[in-house]
């Protein structure tokens, strides 16, 4: 793809101990592209978000986001600069219903901020109205306004993935990184997860996504990297990598133990 990247990786490396989690790993997202990490268990593929999203450190290598060096120092930082994610293990506010969930996502770069909102100064009135209405706006679109007033736990498991979706969209990413969206999905909730991936890239959003189902990165995609071992063996078009014998013997070669 021409032009210069949204979000570039170089040399990443993160090391446990003994192992080598992330190995030398690079990659380049475009504006605007839906690209896929994906690769058998252990491959490192959270780690890799983890890197990225400000959870872990690096011990080498080094992110450029457009064009400009990026070290993520804590998760907050990463979303003030523009990052976003969804976690593997659903991360929503249990107490709270949908639409408070999205709105919680709208305070994190609001002026009043979470606690102007509790306190309700006359002044900050209106912005939480206009809070509250872009919010239902974020159900809608994600297709789940119809719960916007019940309590997330309430939710099916579908329809609280969409849920994290629609809280990390208000913060008005420029990337998105989903980890996992379809774990545990049935058929019918994946097939309406691609439909909202595919309607996000419409809308000019990038996206990162981590997904185990390998039918569905293929079938959103624009670019793919394949890492096992922590390292990548593929990159390029889910074409290509569907074609390529070293992503078949990794996704063939069955439990993966590090060595
Ligand atoms: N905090 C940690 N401490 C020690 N080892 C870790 C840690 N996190 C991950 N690992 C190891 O690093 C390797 C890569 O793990 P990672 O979770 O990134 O893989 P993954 O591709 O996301 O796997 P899965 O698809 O099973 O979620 C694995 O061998 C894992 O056991």
């Amino acid at each position: 793809m021409s032009g210069p990247a949204l979000f570039t990786v170089q040399n990443l490396t993160k090391r446990f101990g003994g192992l080598t989690a992330v190995d030398q790993v690079n990659l380049e997202i475009h504006s605007g592209q839906i690209y896929g990490l994906i690769g058998p268990n252990g491959a490192g593929k959270t780690t890799c978000f983890n890197l990225i999203t400000g959870l872990y450190t690096a011990d080498e290598g080094q992110f450029l986001f457009d064009g400009r060096p990026y070290s993520p120092k804590a998760p907050h930082e990463v979303a003030r600069l523009g990052i976003a994610r969804t976690f593997q293990n659903i991360r929503l506010f249990a107490s709270m219903t949908a639409l408070e969930n999205v709105m919680v996502g709208f305070h994190c770069r609001s002026k009043a901020g979470v606690l102007g909102s509790i306190l309700r100064c006359p002044h900050q009135r209106r912005e939480e109205l206009d809070i509250r209405r872009k919010s239902l706006e974020l159900l809608e679109y994600v297709g789940i306004a119809q719960y916007a007033d019940h309590v997330s736990t309430e939710l099916s498991y579908g329809d609280q993935r969409r849920l994290e979706i629609a809280r990390a969209l208000a913060t008005n990413p420029r990337l998105l990184a989903l980890d996992e969206p379809a774990a545990g999905m049935n058929a019918t909730e994946k097939l309406k997860l691609k439909e909202l991936i595919l309607r996000m890239r419409g809308d000019g959003r990038t996206l990162l996504l981590i997904e185990h189902d390998v039918k569905l990165v293929m079938g959103v995609c624009d670019a793919v990297t394949v890492l096992d071992y922590g390292k990548v063996i593929e990159q390029g078009s889910p074409q290509k990598v569907q074609q390529s014998k070293a992503v078949i013997e990794a996704y063939l070669g069955g439990i993966h133990e590090h060595p």
